[in-house]
């Protein structure tokens, strides 16, 4: 179902209703839409998702109470390299936007030991943020599995197997965005040590325009607007943001897994003028190890592999050696020379 958005018009973006799926549908009709709308969009919101709202708001007051903390205290978490609280840095190479964050690993050894660093009471901030991401982890689940039955794979457990494991490389981040009028940030102390506002539009972006590396990005906010996707067309499409509901997007390595029939959407995060938007994603990836290539089902003579065959941490290091924007998916593509060779093999009595 595609519900129309508020008509909100801005410079280059668009008023188009985003796809807004209920998960409480029969499943035929269901897996139908989950696969639709990650072929047009790579991106929807779903409804009766079943997630307890207790569990989400646990860890959004935790993620409040600790960007509400000065900033010397929150600076006693360990710096973002890449995990940890950072602040307008995103990345090694040199990203800034205007927000600060925490970023953790979803490992619960990992977890227990950040979270001594961020708070004087880390069981119940770490207990809160498991609680997150074990729901966050099964609603991914759910869609991947809806998306296996959707596209006729074999076996319905391919893709969500892919992130259930152990030893899984998932993260989780909280995002904290501060309110910016036109001249500059009014409500921030770190305001000075930011990008300058040569434009009267840089201060606005909090997180910089990309795709997300992983499988399926789980994303909630705050009611604070902010989060915009791009269209195949290139145009905006902000998002109404929705703190009852999740927004799902598809990333990187579903694309490649499903040979280029879904794409990874591209969006970024402004920064509201008004009110302090918060936001937390799930991001769901395979172990490090664990080999990424197109699922069999999606590899046809007529559409040969787009992608050579690579694993997670070949393709985490390649999307931290660029830049935030950058497309990193390009640096696996097969040459179009390969593609038409395979296609002859094929072909060959
Ligand atoms: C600039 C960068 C930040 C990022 C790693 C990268 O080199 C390119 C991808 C970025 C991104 C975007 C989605 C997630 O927020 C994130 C955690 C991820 O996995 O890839 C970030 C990385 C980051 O902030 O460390
Ligand atoms: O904060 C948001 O709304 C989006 C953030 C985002 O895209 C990210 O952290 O990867
Ligand atoms: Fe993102």
């Amino acid at each position: 179902m595609v519900v129309p958005s508020p008509m909100i018009r801005t410079k280059k973006t668009k008023a188009v209703g985003i796809p807004v799926i209920d998960l409480s549908m029969e499943r035929s009709e269901l897996r139908e839409q989950v696969v639709k709308a990650c072929e047009e969009y790579g991106f929807f919101k779903v409804v009766n998702h079943g997630v307890p709202r207790e569990v989400i708001s646990r860890i959004g007051e935790e993620g409040a109470q600790f960007f509400a903390k000065p900033t010397s205290e929150k600076r006693k978490a360990s710096p973002a390299t890449p995990f940890g609280y950072g602040c307008r840095n995103i990345g090694p190479n040199g990203d800034m936007g205007n927000l600060e964050y925490l970023l953790l690993h979803t490992n619960p050894v990992s977890i227990s030991e950040r979270c001594k660093t961020i708070t004087n009471d880390p069981t119940k901030f770490s207990c809160a943020v498991n609680d997150y991401i074990g729901v966050a982890k099964e609603l991914v689940c759910e869609i991947l599995e809806l998306v296996a039955e959707g596209l006729c794979v074999p076996n319905k457990f391919s893709l969500s197997n892919l992130i259930r494991d152990a030893e899984g490389d998932s993260l989780f981040r909280i995002n904290h965005y501060p309110h910016v009028n036109h001249k500059g940030n009014k409500n921030w102390d770190l305001s000075k040590d930011g990008p300058k506002d040569n434009d009267n539009n840089s201060n606005n972006i909090g997180f910089g325009e990309h795709s997300d590396p992983q499988i399926l990005t789980i994303l909630w906010s705050n009611n604070v607007s902010g989060l915009q996707i791009s269209t195949h067309d290139g145009l905006w499409i902000p998002v109404p943001p929705d703190s009852n509901e999740f927004f799902i997007m598809v990333g990187d390595i579903l694309q490649v897994l499903t040979n280029g029939r879904f794409r990874s959407v591209r969006h970024r995060a402004v920064t509201n003028t008004i009110n302090t938007r918060m936001s937390m994603m799930y991001f769901a990836a395979p172990p490090q190890n664990w080999w990424i290539a197109p699922m069999p089902k999606m590899v046809t003579p007529q559409n040969p592999s787009l992608y050579k065959p690579f694993t997670w941490a070949q393709y985490k290091q390649a999307a931290y050696s660029l830049r935030l924007g950058d497309s990193r998916l390009d640096l696996f593509k097969v040459q179009q020379q390969q593609q038409q060779h395979s296609h002859h093999e094929n072909h060959s009595p």
